[in-house]
């Protein structure tokens, strides 16, 4: 099973005076788990989140995924497990404004070497987006390109989605739609969600809850 460990982990910046913004972090999140990261702005929880999709590389520590320590992976098999077993949903959508809606669920496909066999039609309908594969991502509604990338996010099925505040930039309507539509297609395949978030309200729907204060993880009580 797909399991991420992490041990120890620390993240600093800068030299004399050394900025350390996560500080000997563990934990361990099992596949199929919906985790949510909280803690007030500048905490650090981005920057463990970058850290367990091998976007960042700790100071110290090691981040495990299946038992293998990622840091030892190399730049290309790592780049490689990320394009394969991880989806990336960020804040500002992060669409690729010249490429059409379809174009953009292409994507993760073409890297992977998959072909689309109907994965994008059926992709555009879980998200209720049928018929918009043609439009632009500028023709869209905020709420409706948070759905695209979450469609980007899992029509190569990865093992693990990250998602960095996905709701930000909506409204509370909005909003709920992209977490209980995250949270619904994960738990429909067992995919594991990690999501970060100011939304109080999904800390109720989360299998694993990580606090972070001032980089450190609290324990829950
Ligand atoms: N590349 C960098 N160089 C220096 N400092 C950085 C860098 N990236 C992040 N930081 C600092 O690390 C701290 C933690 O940042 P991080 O983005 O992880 O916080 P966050 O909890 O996600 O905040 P927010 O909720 O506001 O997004 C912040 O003080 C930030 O300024």
């Amino acid at each position: 099973m797909a399991d991420i460990a992490f041990e120890s982990l620390s993240r600093w910046y800068g030299e004399a005076p050394q900025r350390t913004v996560l500080d000997r972090v563990s934990g361990t999140i099992h596949a199929g788990e919906f985790v949510v990261v909280v803690g007030r702005s500048g905490s650090g929880k981005s920057t463990l989140l970058n850290l367990l999709g091998g976007l960042e590389s700790p100071s110290e520590g090691v981040v495990r995924i299946d038992g293998t320590d990622i840091a030892g992976l190399g730049d290309r098999p790592l780049t490689a497990l990320r394009r394969r077993r991880m989806g990336f949903v960020f804040q500002a959508y992060n669409l690729i404004p010249t490429l059409c809606v379809a174009d953009n669920l292409r994507l993760p496909l073409s890297l992977n070497g998959l072909d689309d066999e109907g994965r994008v039609d059926q992709w555009l309908a879980r998200v209720d987006l049928e018929g918009r594969g043609g439009d632009w991502p500028d023709r869209l509604s905020g709420g409706e390109q948070q759905r695209v990338a979450i469609a980007r996010a899992l029509i190569h099925e990865p093992d693990f989605i990250l998602a960095d505040e996905p709701t930000g930039n909506l409204d509370l309507e909005n909003a709920e739609r992209i977490v209980s539509l995250l949270d619904g297609l994960c738990r429909a395949e067992q995919r594991t969600l990690i999501m970060v978030t100011h939304a109080q309200e999904v800390v109720g729907l989360a299998d694993q809850l990580l606090t972070i204060r001032d980089g450190r993880l609290v324990d829950a009580e």
